[in-house]
């Protein structure tokens, strides 16, 4: 079971979350406006990816949903996965530009967990991503509406999409030491991802920077939970 810890803001609290026994660390890097609340600049993106290097797996959400933004991002910043998660999504000739743009790097598509349609769009979209990462919806979530909600989704639906596709499956949305274990006992999934519930909010609810023993809690529970 693997572990992905969002949104990471600096080089010093990648490593802090890798020492708490993140597997993948994810960075969320800012297309002016958007105004997402953990969201880097592109430069700093760059100098966490440097110092994880042979630490942890890279994992970059480009807050655009323009593809040569997108592309840029990836040119510059150098994740190992690029996660998309705007209303941008993958597609054959997608895969073609990004291989050139950064040789190698993987595709995380993000599946909006709205209801019962999420289990045809996860099968389309296999084809063009090499993880599927299930995510909750929120009407006023940022980034085209997945994500960073803090709410779970219906678990039965993910678990069906677990059971039927080929490539590796991140369960995402409201994730956090409180319902970890059972999430991973319900969906079976190849790893777990938490932003909201490990992370430190100012009083109107702002994320500000990660709770580490959060982290290490969630990384502990999910890593000795076996299926
Ligand atoms: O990380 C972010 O700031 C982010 C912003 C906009 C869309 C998605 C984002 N992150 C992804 O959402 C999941 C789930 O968040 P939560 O645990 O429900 O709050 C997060 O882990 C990232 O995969």
């Amino acid at each position: 079971m693997i572990t992905q810890i969002y949104s990471i803001i600096s080089v010093e609290e990648a490593l802090q979350c890798v020492e708490a026994g993140a597997d993948y660390i994810g960075v969320l890097v800012e297309d002016a406006g958007r105004g997402c609340p953990c969201a880097v600049p592109l430069e700093t993106a760059a100098d966490i990816f440097r110092a994880l290097a042979g630490k942890a797996t890279r994992v970059m959400i480009p807050a655009s949903d323009r593809e040569e933004n997108i592309l840029h991002y990836a040119r510059t910043a150098q994740p190992d996965i690029v996660h998309l998660s705007s209303s941008f999504k993958s597609s054959a000739a997608f895969q073609a530009k990004l291989e050139a743009a950064l040789p190698g790097a993987k595709i995380m598509q993000a599946i909006g967990m709205s209801g019962p349609e999420a289990y045809d769009e996860a099968l389309q979209r296999q084809k063009y991503a090499d993880y599927l990462l299930l995510d909750s919806v929120s009407p006023n979530a940022q980034n085209g509406g997945i994500g960073a909600v803090g709410v779970p989704h219906d678990w039965s639906i993910s678990k069906k999409i677990v059971d039927a596709v080929d490539i590796p499956v991140i369960l995402a949305g409201g994730l956090g030491p409180d319902n970890v274990v059972n999430a991973i006992h319900t969906v079976h999934p190849f790893g777990v991802d938490s932003l909201t519930k490990t992370s430190v909010k100012n009083a109107s609810g702002k994320l500000l920077y990660k709770d580490i023993s959060k982290v290490r809690q969630f990384c502990h529970l999910a890593h000795s939970t076996h299926i």
